[in-house]
């Protein structure tokens, strides 16, 4: 590969990385642990977690209307194109043996008898208490109870795609990798914009407001609201460092295909301070919180992961993906620094509630808008990891209830993630990973550039 930098010196290397050092914002942990946890154990099992057939395929919309204008540039440059697997490319059971499977697996999940018991214990002590409504069914109560504690216990962050709506399809994350795709002006600026300005929250007594948010963020808005800021933001970075990092150079000629490699002039371009107004730094930091957000909530759903058998049908490449799996769970459940979500919405009031629900609903907004995104690839992985970072969201925010082990909790038996969501997920993470390793390939070639114009007598 090969990469590019002109106009590059030892003085903007160290302006880019100068605010990756020390603590991440609002968390105890430091950048420093964060990139040697990442590169050196999270990063090859991920990698290597990730090419296994139960990842690499993912099932998603992408002919969905935008709902919020009407599209404006489908991008029919030859980078934006996604190649979509045939049904029997995929070598995932076909839908009726997976649903079968998926039944047995649920109600291992769901202990469905304990849950018959504990309710039909509950229905027996209502109908003491009080006439019982006896035109109700007790598998209709049973059903409203899950469905009303299912509700409760899991807001949903994201806009799901119908899985049997026209237009869904596996598509092969391989062979459609998240880099540069040509796709940039007034489309994706018009799909950012409407992300930070109409759905992201505004700092209290600040009119001025977009991406360019400026200033201290702990004076300006309260613990929640920049953590939704910062993760928006860390999930921009992390797709402008993909493009940077698998980039295509043109061919000199003018008529080959041209050469991929890392782009360290289109790196500088988005992260030195003085060509981002100051910003470029902190929002490599953003980066890293995003990335301690979706490593808390894996951690946290150990238990449920834990019991998960990653079915594709193949019972050898079932067993390990499982062993994968376990390896790279323990390595995130031994880490010791982990972000706190019991200080997020603290407290039981009408506030809290409130914040909470707009927390949901603009998030929800945000994957709705990603079928706003004028280019397919970019779509693809914006929708892949927007429902990943919803699907982080939804354990951060349901409690106890996906612990098998607190069985007295009706809950517990209520949670659930779908093979998409596990997908999208673990996949959202690996981009955030691969992100972090990628930018000591930057710092190593900005050091490498800095040797060269010093011999060269540049500066
Ligand atoms: C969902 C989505 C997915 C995309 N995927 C790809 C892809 O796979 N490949 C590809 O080549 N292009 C992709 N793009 C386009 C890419 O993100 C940029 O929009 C494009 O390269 C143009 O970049 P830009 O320098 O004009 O600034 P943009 O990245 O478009 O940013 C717009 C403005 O937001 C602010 N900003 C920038 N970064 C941050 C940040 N981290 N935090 C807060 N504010 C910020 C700046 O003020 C900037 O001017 C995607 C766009 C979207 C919306």
């Amino acid at each position: 590969s090969i990469s590019s930098a002109q106009n590059w010196s030892g003085d903007a290397a160290d302006r880019c990385f100068c605010k990756l050092r020390g603590e991440v914002d609002d968390c105890s942990c430091k950048v420093e642990t964060l990139d040697s946890l990442n590169n050196n154990k999270i990063y090859p099992r991920l990698k290597s977690l990730l090419s296994r057939n139960y990842f690499r395929y993912f099932k998603v919309n992408l002919q969905k209307q935008c709902p919020f204008w009407s599209d404006d540039s489908r991008c029919a440059l030859r980078d934006c194109h996604v190649n979509v697997c045939q049904e029997d490319e995929v070598p995932i059971k076909k839908k009726k043996e997976r649903e079968e499977h998926e039944k047995t697996k649920y109600s291992e999940h769901n202990n469905v008898e304990g849950l018959e018991k504990d309710l039909s214990e509950s229905c027996a002590e209502e109908r003491e208490l009080s006439a019982l409504d006896t035109t109700i069914s007790k598998e209709k109560m049973a059903e409203f109870q899950t469905w009303r504690e299912h509700d409760e216990s899991l807001p949903m962050f994201c806009e799901i795609d119908d899985e049997d709506s026209n237009g869904m399809e596996y598509v092969d994350l391989l062979l459609n990798p998240e880099r540069y795709t040509g796709y940039k002006g007034a489309s994706p600026h018009k799909v950012w914009r409407s992300i930070y300005e109409e759905n992201c929250f505004k700092p209290e007594n600040n009119l001025k407001y977009g991406p360019e948010l400026v200033g201290d963020l702990e004076s300006t808005m309260c613990l929640e609201k920049r953590v939704f800021y910062r993760l928006i933001s860390g999930l921009h970075t992390s797709i402008n460092i993909h493009l940077c990092d698998q980039y295509l150079f043109p061919d000199k000629s003018g008529f080959g295909p041209g050469t991929w490699g890392h782009n360290l002039e289109e790196f500088q371009k988005r992260f030195d301070p003085e060509l981002t107004k100051g910003l470029g730094p902190q929002r490599l930091k953003n980066l890293y919180f995003t990335y301690l957000i979706e490593l808390r909530a894996i951690t946290k759903a150990i238990p449920y992961l834990e019991r998960e058998t990653f079915y594709t049908g193949d019972i050898k490449e079932d067993e390990e993906i499982m062993e994968g799996v376990s390896d790279f769970l323990s390595v995130a459940g031994s880490f010791q620094h982990h972000f706190d979500e019991s200080k997020l919405f603290k407290g039981n009031t009408d506030e809290m509630k409130q914040l909470k629900a707009e927390f949901v609903q603009h998030f929800r907004n945000i994957s709705r808008i990603m079928d706003c995104v004028g280019c397919d690839k970019c779509k693809l992985w914006g929708k892949l990891q927007t429902l990943g970072m919803g699907t982080a969201l939804k354990i951060l925010f349901s409690g106890d209830s996906m612990n098998p082990g607190s069985t007295i909790n009706a809950k517990s038996k209520n949670f659930q993630l779908t093979r998409t969501e596990i997908v999208a997920l673990f996949n959202a993470f690996g981009r955030l990973s691969s992100s972090i390793h990628a930018l000591e390939t930057f710092r190593s070639l900005a050091r490498m550039d800095e040797q060269k114009s010093f011999e060269c007598g540049l500066w």
